[in-house]
């Protein structure tokens, strides 16, 4: 990873920080009808939990998709609470051997839930072992070696598989045609997350109105999970600067203080925009080449970086490439381009 990357050290940066574990586990909704937003995925999944529940049989497997913070662990473990049924969270990078996977697969509990957390990164071999798993409860297991190595087959216990990745693009075909429900996670409009602000202002005791939890929502990048952070943040200086509770002023100094600007921009935002503006003269530039001159990778810009700046409406992808637009330009505080002049 180079150090350009967004890192979760940066207030606005999507990612998880360690020490927010604890903290996100609090705030974290349990049932469906506590989740906020995302009505697509949730009515999917509600129709799906409630079909699954009235059969008595194990939910279909589960692909969860989205950029980072949007809620994918949050509704793996909702989805274990409304069928009651156990939760085991695993994920791509701790499996590394075949028996650490053998291990989990033979232990499962009739019906529970096995939730693998950033799926894109298991290894190529266990993907191969999961299939069947997941496709006819069976497992091969190899027993010697050589001439003498025997195939048993033994049987595992009908569980759903709940997997989770902000990168569904670097998924094999076979790997995602074994889930029956795909639940793709959207940024949250500004509405929602205030919602969310306030719910969580409320869990944390500290009071806030509408003003207040507006501010920081238009400023989280319609994820949760800065919403979060900042509301924290801003909990603090309220606390030491003012008389406790949130209201725009507050919110807005403590904000301006933080450096969160008004769209909540981090570097990578800046400097992928500034290039298009200031190196290709606001676009187009393709895929790879801006990829290669932020020294990140094309996947990651696509499925992570650029999805936000789109919906806000700073990028266009067009069949040239990239192109910064004029909210961009406006935002930067620089003068368009003729040729951009004519194009918006
Ligand atoms: N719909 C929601 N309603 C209320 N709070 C939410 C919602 N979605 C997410 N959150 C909050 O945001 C935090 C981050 O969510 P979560 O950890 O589920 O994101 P994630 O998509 O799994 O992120 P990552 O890709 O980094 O694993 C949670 O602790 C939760 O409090
Ligand atoms: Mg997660």
């Amino acid at each position: 990873m180079s150090a350009s990357k967004s890192s979760p050290e940066r207030l606005v940066s999507a990612a998880r920080a360690e020490e927010e574990n604890s903290f996100e586990l609090k705030l974290r909704p349990r049932l469906l009808n506590e989740f906020i937003g995302q009505p697509k995925a949730k009515e999917q999944l509600a129709i799906a939990l409630q079909a699954a529940k009235s059969r008595g049989e194990a939910l279909d497997h589960v692909l969860l998709f989205g950029p980072p913070g949007l809620g994918k662990t949050t509704l793996a473990s909702i989805i274990a609470n409304e069928l009651d049924v156990g939760f085991q969270q695993t994920s791509g990078p701790a499996l590394q051997i075949q028996g650490d996977l053998t291990a989990i697969l033979t232990n499962l509990r009739e019906r529970q839930v096995l939730f693998l957390d950033e799926i894109h990164r298991l290894q190529p071999v266990l993907e191969e072992k999961l299939y069947t798993a997941l496709e006819d409860y069976k497992l091969d297991i190899i027993i010697g070696q050589g001439p003498a190595a025997r195939t048993h087959v033994m049987d595992i216990k009908p569980f759903t598989f709940v997997a989770a990745t902000t990168r569904p693009g670097l998924l094999s075909s076979p790997l995602r045609s074994r889930f029956g429900i795909l639940l793709r996670l959207e940024f949250y409009n500004e509405d929602d997350l205030r919602y969310i602000v306030e719910r969580s202002a409320e869990v944390m005791n500290v009071p806030i109105d509408h003003d207040g939890a507006a501010e920081i929502a238009m400023r989280s990048r319609g994820t949760p999970r800065i919403a979060n952070r900042l509301l924290r943040r801003v909990r603090d200086y309220a606390q030491v600067r003012g008389t406790g509770s949130i209201d725009r002023p507050t919110a807005e100094a403590a904000l301006k203080m933080l450096e969160v600007d008004a769209h909540g921009f981090d570097e990578l935002d800046r400097r992928l925009l500034l290039t298009i503006i200031e190196k290709y003269d606001g676009g187009p530039v393709g895929l790879n080449t801006l990829a290669a001159t932020l020294a990140e990778e094309e996947d990651a810009l696509e499925e992570v970086y650029e999805p936000f700046l789109i919906q806000i409406g700073f990028l266009d992808r067009t069949p040239r490439g990239r192109v910064a637009t004029r909210l961009a330009y406006e935002h930067f505080g620089l003068p368009l381009p003729r040729r951009q002049t004519a194009l918006f």
